[in-house]
């Protein structure tokens, strides 16, 4: 809806009104053709100021009308209908204009912006472009190479970039809508050609064509199979080349096959669904909105490896209190000079203080007495972080919440260290871990609801997308990464080599495929965790044949690797070999590919042609089956928890919208008959057999994502 006024009595004044963001749906867009309509009628009113309710201008476009029939005035003739107008329209932009927002704004004649507002064009994350003239006037009004890296990243920008770049006329720091209604006043019956921006040549580089094949480039290898950003590239260019009339045409055909595509529809579920997983619930009906966080204003961090330098500099950078632990003397400074390079690098480019005094560093654990929260990130090894928790337990005030910084040991077996388990909660960060966005909040039986909340509110505060995940070996993430690592070994095995395995999932949009991935991370830790599991030597029983380990089908080529002290880049050779130690371009190794024939031969194995299909099919199948399992266990609450751990600590592609929407694009009967296929050709490989709750899925008609959940309580009701 939006409500209108006769304000300052000359001033039209038309307010957006649809909480919480204003989108432009059906009602809204309606309400504005009426209001502007009336405005224009209106002998007493001279110019017309658009604003919002609530300190926000507009959020763009309602994304939730997107998969329904699209009623309501369409936006191009709306917005042309006010650039059109015989009186000044002046946007004043609170908040955020965004989208359909910003497009609507720059209909306007003019745009005043409070100092705080953030303006952009995000629909490439949405998988779409800005079809409401967006592609075509943002362009002539600030220029081609301006707009197309607005347009094509989608970044929001500050009032003072976008007065700087002649997106807006002015910014303000006091009331937008009173500062609008005085200007709207200066320049009622003033000429409005000069203002309408769909009438502005659009400035042309003179090296046009080599700039939009540079452009085209870039967009091309990090949009990793996206087809927006390259939209975007072409419709900007259709601005530069082509009368503005033939631009919107060229504008409105390039969205009707984005519209449409699987990829914006993933793009949108991701776009809900990292909203949705901060609505957390556990299975003993603990939820986000009962369940009371309490503040945190003072943390420790034990342990100054990677990991916990990483999260000492978000916790700081956050506000927070710090206090960072490190019981060896050289490493405690190696410790304070790398988190204070890492603040320092940090602050200058957010042009902000670092936040160097938020931390005290302390070889003595007894610093953390009085602090709100701990998180542990000592060495992944049981026997160690149980001691630290018993320490702890003894040292901390009543009431301080224990995390670990485990990525796969048993939170609950820490948790029974403490006399509080219900205090205990997992805090998974991934590295580095101020830079990476993901956050598994692993509960264990015994965690209080308060103590999920509190981590949950905590990783929010950091900026982090945080998903509660029970506890299991591995949790969710890491859970699901050892059955497509499992079958990523077993190719190779068969005839694939590392290149031809990595390519196949490069296509697909990983940034990494999955061996040049553990040459970053290191080879040796894998190694370690199966060494625990008693799979690797010598940890496995003699006598066994070398590839069946715990009666069922085992790879010891990463085993072999690390024997042979290959732990990927930081020893200059794993899966490829590389230039130096820590060198990061990956280079095929012959000595490698003569290691994977000498293997096979050694073992009777015939190398066959693996194709890219066999390949995506193996890995990730297997993968989504273990996401069925951890549905099935009631480990992840829902198929979007799932899908965010993946989207934002994995590298899945957002584009394909996480493992288990993947699925559900690509059928569920056909996950479930190609993976029934390969066990049926792998019986000794039990990841690749179908879980029961697919074959539920399947028995019930394949219902949607969103419906997943019902057939879940169903099972578990049988169970
Ligand atoms: C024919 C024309 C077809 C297509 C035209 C497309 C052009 C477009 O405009 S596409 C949309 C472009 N806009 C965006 O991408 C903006 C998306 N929103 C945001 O970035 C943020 O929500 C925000 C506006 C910056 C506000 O952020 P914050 O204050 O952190 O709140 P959130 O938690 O993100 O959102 C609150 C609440 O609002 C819902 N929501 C936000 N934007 C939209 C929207 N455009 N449409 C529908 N709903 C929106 C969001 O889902 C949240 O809902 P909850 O139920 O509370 O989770």
């Amino acid at each position: 809806m939006a409500k209108y006024s006769r304000v300052s009595g000359s001033v039209g004044l038309i307010t957006l009104q649809n909480p919480p963001v204003n989108a432009l749906s059906a009602a809204v867009r309606q309400g504005i053709v009426d209001t502007v309509e009336r405005a224009l009628s209106d002998p007493k009113v001279k110019s017309v100021v658009i604003c919002g309710q609530n300190g926000i201008f507009c959020g763009g476009a309602d994304i939730k009308e997107f998969g329904s029939n699209m009623s309501g005035p369409p936006l191009v003739p709306m917005i042309h209908a006010i650039e059109a107008a015989n009186k000044p329209v002046v946007a004043a932009i609170e908040g955020s204009a965004l989208g359909g927002g910003l497009e609507l704004a720059l209909g306007c004649h003019y745009r005043i912006a409070h100092s705080k507002a953030r303006l952009g064009l995000p629909e490439v994350t949405l998988g779409l472009l800005p079809a409401a003239g967006g592609t075509q006037r943002l362009p002539r009004l600030i220029g081609v190479p301006a707009a197309l890296d607005l347009i094509t990243t989608g970044r929001h920008v500050t009032a003072a970039e976008a007065l700087q770049l002649g997106v807006v006329d002015q910014v303000t720091d006091h009331s937008t809508v009173d500062a609008a209604v005085k200007f709207a006043q200066s320049v009622a019956g003033k000429p409005l050609d000069a203002r309408r921006i769909s009438t502005y040549p659009c400035p042309r580089p003179s090296d046009l064509d080599a700039l939009f094949e540079g452009v085209m480039e870039k967009v091309r290898q990090s949009a990793r199979g996206a087809i927006a950003p390259v939209a975007c590239v072409q419709a900007v260019r259709a601005a530069a080349t082509q009368p503005y009339t033939q631009g919107m045409e060229r504008e409105k055909e390039l969205m009707a096959t984005l519209f449409t595509s699987g990829q914006a529809r993933a793009l949108q579920y991701c776009f809900f669904a990292q909203r949705a997983v901060s609505r957390w619930s556990m299975p003993n009906g603990a939820r986000w909105d009962t369940s009371k966080p309490r503040p945190v204003h003072k943390a420790a961090v034990i342990g100054l490896g990677t990991m916990g330098r990483g999260i000492t500099v978000a916790l700081a950078q956050t506000g927070l209190s710090v206090i960072a632990v490190e019981t060896q003397e050289k490493q405690l400074m190696e410790a304070k000079q790398a988190v204070s390079g890492m603040l320092e690098r940090g602050a200058k480019r957010r042009g902000v203080a670092p936040a160097l005094d938020r931390i005290s560093y302390s070889r003595d654990i007894q610093a953390v007495a009085d602090v709100d929260l701990v998180i542990e990130a000592v060495f992944e090894d049981m026997g160690l972080k149980k001691k630290v928790f018993q320490q702890l337990a003894s040292i901390c005030r009543p009431g301080t919440f224990l995390c670990t910084n485990t990525s796969a040991l048993d939170v609950d077996h820490l948790a029974s260290q403490t006399h509080n388990p219900e205090l205990v909660v997992g805090m998974h960060f991934f590295a580095p871990a101020h830079v990476m966005k993901l956050l598994e909040v692993v509960y264990g039986p015994r965690s209080s609801p308060q103590a999920v909340a509190t981590a949950m509110q905590l990783g929010k505060k950091m900026g982090k997308i945080s998903v509660a995940v029970g506890n299991c070996p591995g949790f969710v993430g890491n859970r699901m990464l050892k059955p497509y690592m499992e079958q990523a070994f077993f190719l190779l095995e068969e005839g694939a080599t590392p290149e031809l395995v990595d390519r196949a999932l490069e296509e697909f949009g990983f940034p990494m495929g999955v061996f040049r991935m553990s040459d970053l991370s290191g080879l040796d830790v894998g190694w370690r965790v199966r060494k625990g599991d008693g799979l690797s030597e010598p940890g496995a029983p003699s006598g066994q044949p070398a590839r069946i380990r715990q009666g069922r089908r085992y790879s010891p080529l990463g085993d072999l690797l690390c024997e042979q002290g290959r732990f990927g880049q930081k020893t200059g050779r794993g899966w490829y070999q590389y230039n130096k130690p820590g060198s990061r371009v990956a280079r095929s190794d012959p000595w490698l590919h003569s290691f994977l024939e000498g293997y096979r031969a050694r073992h009777g194995l015939v190398a066959r042609r693996i194709d890219n299909q066999e390949v995506l099919e193996r890995c990730l199948y297997a993968l989504i089956n273990e996401g069925f399992r951890i549905l099935e266990d009631g480990i992840a609450a829902g198929p979007e928890d799932i899908d965010m751990i993946y989207v934002f600590g994995y590298g899945w592609p957002r584009h394909r919208g996480g493992p288990m929407f993947y699925a559900g694009m690509v059928g569920l009967g056909k996950v479930l008959e190609r993976l029934e296929h390969y066990h049926q050709a792998h019986p000794d490989v039990p990841y690749l057999k179908p879980c029961s709750l697919l074959w539920r899925l399947v028995a019930s008609g394949s219902p949607p994502l969103h419906k997943w959940r019902e057939v879940i309580k169903k099972l578990h009701s049988q169970l």
